[in-house]
């Protein structure tokens, strides 16, 4: 069941920009980081309850796709992770198609199978990882 809910924009400004072009041109526009492929993921916020939008690397396997909260090697976790905690309902477009996924938070194999996947589709995230003790979250989103 689609999520409902209010939409807040991002303080973040250029990732606003790039969500909501390549949300509102079905992914034709604003479709790339660094000439490779992004997605949008729509989470429900942990405290507003507002529908949060963010993009992130395009990684996808036999239709599940990940989602890695990187945000560029932080010490500390983007807050759209603490999001998906709590509500682990979400809408992922890719392109031009939005459908509904639940996150689960993968670790141990599951997460080393994904984390080659993502780092295959997105080198920088090993660059992250290296930059931060912290270690760089992997949810699995799979279709409803
Ligand atoms: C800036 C902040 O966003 P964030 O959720 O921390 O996410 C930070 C980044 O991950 C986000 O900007 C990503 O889009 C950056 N980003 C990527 N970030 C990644 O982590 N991984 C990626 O692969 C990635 C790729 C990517 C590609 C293109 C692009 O333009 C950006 C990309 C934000 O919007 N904060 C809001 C709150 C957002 C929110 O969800 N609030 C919750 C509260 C949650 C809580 O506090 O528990 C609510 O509404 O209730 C605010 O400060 O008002």
């Amino acid at each position: 069941m689609p999520l409902s809910g209010e939409y807040a924009p991002s303080t973040s400004d250029w990732a606003r920009k790039q969500a909501e072009l390549y949300e509102s041109s079905g992914g034709t526009e604003a479709a790339t980081l660094h000439g490779l492929p992004i997605i949008v993921l729509t989470t429900l916020g942990a405290k507003t309850g507002r529908l949060r939008k963010t993009a992130l690397m395009r990684v996808e396997h036999d239709g599940s796709y990940a989602a890695v909260a990187s945000l560029g090697g932080s010490p500390r976790h983007p807050v759209w992770y603490h999001n998906l905690v709590a509500e682990p309902r979400a809408e992922l477009q890719d392109g031009a198609v939005k459908k509904d996924y639940i996150a689960r938070e993968v670790t141990g194999e599951e997460k080393a199978r994904w984390w080659k996947r993502a780092v295959e589709a997105y080198p920088p995230y090993a660059e992250y990882q290296q930059k931060t003790t912290r270690e760089i979250p992997v949810f699995v989103l799979t279709p409803v």
